[in-house]
């Protein structure tokens, strides 16, 4: 019998098909539902290209305004997912709150129990919108409770990116940075199957519903080789201190085998699509804030990984010190990451269950032969 070909990390493999985003490394582009994400990103708010992914053209007038007031109504905490977050200790990372109040939101949702509830399309259709409302108001509790700050409740009167940064500062900021942070949250939105959208599918295709599949996405998104890699990109630069240090720092961590985080991408291998917007957004960031030595860092980094090993930044390393900039701490940017990701996430699932097949890939069994108990 011939060893079957073994495809590690599933490089290369592709499992299925999806009408929601297709990345194209030869052309260097990435569509949602067939827009290009530099246009969506050009012209359309979060909750256009939210209301996009879920359901597979954008909004009229009339379907975005109702859109918009669904997701203003069902922003606020419930005190359960409050207490929930309070007893969480400030040593877990807050990936770990946002999980938690994720699965919580789950185990709240009495309809999951209704005959055809878990599969309910309207329902997860609502369910979608509810996450997609609820979680800016956990990720701003949650950075402000690190802070030793209480909840700002959610303003209806605000936009999705607006708001967001209202619940976590208590201000809106000035147009550029909210406009800067709408930008984040558009190409942060969605791409195909990645790690944490493959998990979020895995989960689905077992006809499990719809707060695991997010739960266990949140789970996946959370390490440094995926969403974690934009608060590492943050880390690097404080270690890194200065411009004139990035290169003899790089030459360090590279002779020490560690990966340089905020590079490299397991679809891209010339660049990825997003990064010049992003890149954009921080340029702009810097001239408001006035810190034109992140991005001399930012440069100078990029262009000795570009010299030692030819490998690109992919969308973390610009939106890590972007969020910096904006006053976000740290541990919060993944969760800001998963907060733009759950359009993308709740399209995924919802495409899993249309046509679903239960995801259970062989494995080649390499261990001990055949023994038996003496
Ligand atoms: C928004 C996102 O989630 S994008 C991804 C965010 N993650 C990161 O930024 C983490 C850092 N990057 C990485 O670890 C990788 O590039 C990944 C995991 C993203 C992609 O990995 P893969 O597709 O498996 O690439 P692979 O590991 O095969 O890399 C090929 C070669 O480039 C090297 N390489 C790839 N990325 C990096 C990196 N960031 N730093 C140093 N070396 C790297 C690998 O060590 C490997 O070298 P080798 O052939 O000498 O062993
Ligand atoms: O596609 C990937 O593997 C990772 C990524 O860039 C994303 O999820 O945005």
């Amino acid at each position: 019998m011939t060893d079957p070909e073994i495809h590690k990390g599933l490089a290369g493999v592709v499992v299925d098909t999806t009408t929601i985003s297709s990345v194209n490394p030869e052309t260097n582009s990435l569509l949602y539902r067939g827009y290009p994400v530099q246009e969506l990103a050009a012209r359309c708010s979060y909750e256009e290209v939210a209301y996009l992914l879920l359901h597979g053209d954008l909004p009229s007038a009339d379907e975005l305004v109702a859109f918009e007031a669904l997701e203003r109504s069902l922003r606020g905490l419930d005190v359960r997912t409050l207490r929930i977050i309070d007893d969480i200790p400030l040593t877990a990372h807050p990936m770990d709150a946002v999980r938690t109040a994720v699965s919580q939101l789950g185990a709240f949702d009495a309809t999951l129990l209704q005959p055809g509830g878990i599969l309910n399309p309207e329902l997860n259709d609502s369910r979608a919108v509810y996450l997609l409302a609820q979680l800016p108001t956990i990720v701003a509790y949650e950075q402000r409770r690190r802070r030793g700050l209480a909840l700002i409740e959610p303003r209806d009167d605000l936009n999705y990116s607006e708001n967001f940064l209202y619940m976590t500062f208590g201000e809106v900021p000035d147009e550029v940075v909210v406009d800067a942070f709408r930008v984040s949250l558009v190409l942060y939105a969605e791409h195909s199957f990645n790690a944490s959208t493959f998990t979020a599918r895995v989960i689905a295709s077992t006809l499990s519903d719809i707060y695991s599949a997010v739960t266990g996405a949140i789970g996946a998104l959370k390490g440094p080789l995926h969403g974690g890699a934009n608060e590492a990109v943050m880390h690097a630069f404080d270690e890194i201190g200065s411009a004139d240090r990035a290169a003899a720092w790089l030459d360090e961590s590279l002779a020490a085998k560690r990966k340089i985080m905020g590079f490299g991408h397991r679809v891209y291998k010339h660049g990825d699509s997003r990064v010049p917007t992003m890149r954009a957004a921080l340029e702009v960031l810097v001239d408001h804030y006035d810190r034109p030595e992140m991005l001399e860092l930012y440069t100078a980094l990029e262009t000795a990984m570009d010299e030692r090993k030819g490998i690109k930044p992919n969308l973390d390393y610009p939106s890590g010190p972007a969020y910096n900039l904006m006053g976000f701490d740290t541990e919060t940017f993944t969760p800001l990451f998963a907060a733009a990701r759950i359009a993308g996430w709740t399209a995924h699932i919802m495409e899993q269950y249309s046509s679903n097949s239960l995801i259970r890939p062989l494995s080649q069994y390499t261990g001990q032969p055949e023994r038996h108990l003496s």
